[in-house]
């Protein structure tokens, strides 16, 4: 995930709005004496795992699903997590590729059991066929066989999901220059590490090159921790809940900054406590921190990437 490192640090190095803090990022290192508090992936108990290839399906549809919900009050990632599930447990082929290309904006909140349309819902369902179409041209309709032709490696199967499904091409331009994201297909193959536990379908040999998956959670989390500053006016914009367009400066840096901050945690972790950390590891710990305080402002972007 080199082109993410080197393009998110050329946002900080150019960046107004936000500001890493080292002595913040210290503090917050500090804090949990270099140790990352561990969070089970799953710890909800809310994701469908089977340890086969269904898991694998039920994974990437997910993915490809697990964007904005801010804009519905009630609905949270735990409401397709969970939809997803039980959708499967009731009809196995409800992922099938064939079946994806096909669904329409009310199948989809029928089979996720949503009373009314979802947010960004025609991008949800063009993505959807986007995944079905894709699977079924070049994997045999199957997302495990994505997976099984990347040799062990998170990094190829980022390349590869991100060459194959446009929806996944999670960069943008800021200041000229382009800068990579990925946040969901670097997340689709830390689920998989982390359901399958390093095993089988989740095996990959290079588990520490992805980097943090940047959401709208994680950045506010930094921002209470002192590791993240805004301008006052970004801060105001905020705390008032108005939108920040996808693709400003403002929303740039506010991810690119969150992705760099964390890596320089891990630096600063091996430096000052010699402990080798995973980005993964820090993700899940700041995100379900983040999620278990809802008084946080979080930005507010319609995005298809997170
Ligand atoms: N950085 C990061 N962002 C993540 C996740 C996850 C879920 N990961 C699962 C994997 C194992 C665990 O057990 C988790 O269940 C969702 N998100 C993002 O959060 C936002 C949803 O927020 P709210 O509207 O409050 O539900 C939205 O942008 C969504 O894309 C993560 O892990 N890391």
């Amino acid at each position: 995930m080199e082109e993410v490192r080197s393009s998110t640090a050329w946002v900080v190095s150019h960046s107004f709005h936000v500001v890493v803090d080292s002595s913040g990022l210290e503090k917050a290192v500090d804090t949990i004496e270099g140790s990352v508090p561990k969070v089970e992936w799953d710890f909800e108990g809310i994701h469908y795992f089977d340890n086969g290839p269904l898991t694998v399906q039920y994974l990437f549809v997910l993915d490809a699903l697990n964007f904005c919900f801010w804009p519905d009050k009630d609905l949270s990632y735990d409401n397709l997590a969970l939809g997803l599930r039980e959708a499967i447990q009731n009809d196995k082929s409800v992922l099938d590729a064939d079946r994806l290309q096909k669904y329409t904006g009310p199948q989809l909140r029928e089979l996720l059991k949503w009373p009314r349309p979802l947010p960004l819902e025609d991008e949800r369902i063009r993505l959807l066929h986007e995944v079905g179409k894709e699977l079924e041209k070049n994997f045999g309709g199957k997302a495990v066989n994505l997976v099984s032709s990347c040799g062990k490696s998170a990094v190829a199967l980022v390349a590869l999901v991100t060459r194959h499904f446009p929806g996944f091409r999670d960069h943008s331009v800021y200041k000229g220059h382009q800068v990579f994201l990925y946040k969901r297909a670097q997340i689709f193959a830390s689920d998989l590490w982390s359901a399958f536990k390093g095993q089988s379908y989740g095996e990959f040999n290079d588990i520490g090159a992805i980097t943090i998956f940047a959401d709208y959670i994680v950045p506010a989390v930094l921002r209470y921790l002192g590791v993240l500053r805004y301008s006052s006016a970004l801060a105001s914009i905020i705390d008032a809940n108005r939108e920040i367009v996808s693709g400003s400066e403002e929303e740039v840096e506010l991810r690119a900054c969150t992705v760099y901050a964390v890596e320089k945690m891990r630096e600063l972790i091996k430096i000052k406590y010699g402990k080798q950390v995973l980005s993964v590891e820090l993700d899940l710990w700041l995100w379900s921190f983040g999620i278990k305080c809802p008084s946080l402002q979080h930005h507010r972007t319609l995005s298809i990437y997170y």
